[in-house]
């Protein structure tokens, strides 16, 4: 058995047989530790994996909490009924919330969920038919075909049931193409519109998922208690909530779980001792839980989780036979041989004063290979994040397949056949290289979040690694499918960046440095690649500075200085061009 069934097992025996035998208190932390921990299962998606923070979740519980208590007193709807209502409602309101916050960056999402995490409490405080600051009472037990959760014992299995279920929902979709999309929130944003991911979406995809999650916790903390009041959604429980997810490790999904049992265990601990410790009661537990979640955060930044589990974890492996089996994916048709796919007619790009790209044009067609050189600065990577997508146009026109994509969001210009790798590599080091290289053919797979959550996506999802081994087979790297990206040498990590970028099936593949770090041999490699990507009837433009590299690969170059196209033509007469000369090649000599 393995030490994770192990674990699992030991925690099923403990929720199936504990409730029964364990004392009062002791199941009323479980109980808490349930509800806490579904809403620091969210806030761990939301903020360790998603890259985003929420000190405002506590809303939400109380969105689900009140929603229930309300409609179940006033109204006497099912339980159940009035779950699905906490449900669309904190969704709608996270939608909302996220609309208008979640597509500017930096602290206006935390800010947003502070001003929502104390407009609840005021509220529900000042409303009378939510009783003010009294709350409602007599909310009554839930029922499940005959069966009465209607003490805190028989109540521990519903909590638990719900808990267990939120970590194999997440889990699931965490190990699927949306959650590899998810993993890009962090750290991957700009790499993952490039491959067709929407992020702005993703990002709402994963706050309402958070809110939802809290809802649901708000709903099953009614019927137990059978009653609400403002005060448990509070800033300061929202500001709890994080830190327990924080405190167990805000990456992984079981460590919010243990991170809510930490907290709330040490709060009993704290609350029984501390006033004999010092002989007067107050809230003198807050202060010494804040101080031990710093030191804790000091000796272990990444929470204890991976602490607890750290030596018994192994990377997820997908058998062989996944990779080899699952047929292949479609393909897109390719445009016909020597059509110009790529024209760039007097691109400008402006920063402020400085024209980093000014009037520039090219074109690329299919079978072709075309190198955008230049000294350093010249404006090479701003000429690629205008044609990926990555920046808008100041003016001019950037047409892909006949179609203006000047302005269009990179993910829209992905989904046309475009793909590309960045200059300064972006992967995502905490995954595997067949992970990684799976993220590139995000726009292969459908399978949306529901479909993923449910693990009903798994043909698909076959088809998507078998597709990502392959082209890591096919650019030589098939002995490190299964090790972690970051582990990776540099140049071979650049490589990876191709593998992505045919992941996407393109027509039009852009390359920045790809041969920098690049053993002598390995260029050798990359340059038969390039060739029989191009005689497959591939595009490429790729920016270089290894002349030796470049002169015997690519059929056309374009040259720039300072933003201007200074030369273009053959290999043989950019070489002898006394412009280029002077302005780039004999500088690099
Ligand atoms: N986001 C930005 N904001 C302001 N200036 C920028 C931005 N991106 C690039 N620049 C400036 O635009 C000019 C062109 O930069 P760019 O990175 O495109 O050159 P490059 O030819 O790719 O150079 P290198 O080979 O060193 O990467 C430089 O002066 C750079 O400082």
């Amino acid at each position: 058995m393995t030490p994770a069934r192990f674990g699992i097992a030991v925690l099923l025996i403990l929720l199936l047989v504990g409730p029964q035998v364990l004392p009062e208190s002791i199941v009323t932390i479980l109980n808490y530790t349930g509800l806490y921990g579904l809403v620091a299962i969210g806030l761990a998606l939301l903020t360790g994996i998603g890259g985003m923070s929420s000190f405002g979740h506590a809303a939400f519980v109380g969105v689900g909490a009140y929603a229930t208590s309300y409609f179940t007193t006033a109204f006497g709807l099912s339980p159940w009924i009035t779950l699905l209502i906490g449900v669309v409602a904190s969704w709608m309101i996270a939608f909302a919330l996220g609309g208008l916050t979640l597509r500017l960056a930096g602290h206006y999402l935390p800010l947003s969920t502070i001003a929502w995490g104390l407009s609840l409490f005021f509220v529900a405080g000042n409303l009378d038919f939510l009783g003010g600051h009294t709350g409602i009472s007599n909310v009554p037990y839930i029922s499940l075909f005959g069966f009465d959760f209607d003490n805190g014992r028989r109540f521990t299995y519903l909590i638990w049931a719900v808990v267990l279920a939120a970590v194999v929902l997440v889990q699931n979709l965490l190990s699927s193409r949306e959650g590899r999309a998810i993993r890009c929130l962090k750290g991957g944003r700009v790499m993952a519109e490039s491959m067709g991911v929407n992020i702005p979406r993703m990002k709402i995809v994963v706050f309402t998922i958070s809110a939802v999650l809290a809802a649901v916790s708000g709903w099953l903390y009614a019927h137990l208690q059978r009653f609400v009041s403002p005060t448990p959604f509070g800033l300061d429980y929202g500001i709890e909530y994080l830190f327990m997810a924080v405190v167990g490790g805000a990456g992984y999904v079981w460590g919010a779980v243990l991170g809510a049992g930490i907290i709330t265990v040490l709060r009993e601990l704290l609350v029984d001792f501390l006033p004999k410790l010092i002989g007067q009661s107050g809230n003198y537990e807050v202060i010494v839980l804040s101080i031990l979640t710093i030191v804790l955060l000091q000796r272990a930044p990444e929470g204890i989780w991976p602490l607890v589990v750290g030596r018994f974890a192994r990377q997820r492996v997908a058998a062989p036979s996944t990779l080899r089996g699952a047929p292949p994916l479609e393909r897109r048709a390719l445009p016909s041989a020597g059509e110009t796919i790529l024209e760039v007619d007097a691109a400008t790009k402006k920063f402020g004063g400085l024209v980093a790209v000014g009037d520039v044009s090219l074109t690329v067609r299919t079978g072709e290979i075309l190198a955008l050189l230049g000294p350093n600065g010249a404006g090479k990577s701003t000429m690629f994040n205008l044609i990926s997508g990555v920046l808008p146009v100041t003016s001019g026109t950037v047409r892909f397949l006949g179609q203006a994509i000047g302005k269009l969001e990179a993910h829209d210009i992905a989904r046309l056949g475009m793909s590309r790798t960045f200059q300064h590599v972006k992967l995502l080091p905490h995954l595997t290289v067949l992970e990684n290289v799976a993220i590139g053919a995000h726009l292969r797979g459908h399978a949306g979040i529901l479909r993923s959550s449910l693990h009903l996506e798994r043909r698909e999802e076959d088809q998507l690694l078998a597709e990502a081994s392959r082209q890591i087979d096919r650019v030589g790297l098939t002995a490190n499918k299964h090790l972690l990206a970051g582990s990776l040498p540099l140049g071979d990590q650049r490589i990876v960046e191709i593998a992505r970028a045919l992941a996407a099936d393109p027509c039009l593949l852009l390359l920045d440095e790809p041969a920098a770090g690049l053993r002598f041999k390995e260029k050798e490699a990359l340059s038969d690649l390039l060739r029989k990507l191009r005689a497959e009837g591939m595009g490429v433009l790729l920016v270089e500075h290894d002349m030796d590299f470049v002169m015997g690969l690519v059929d056309r170059i374009v040259v720039m200085e300072f933003g201007q196209k200074i030369a273009e033509g053959l290999p043989a007469e950019i070489q002898a061009n006394p412009v280029v000369l002077e302005a780039y090649l004999g500088s690099v000599e």
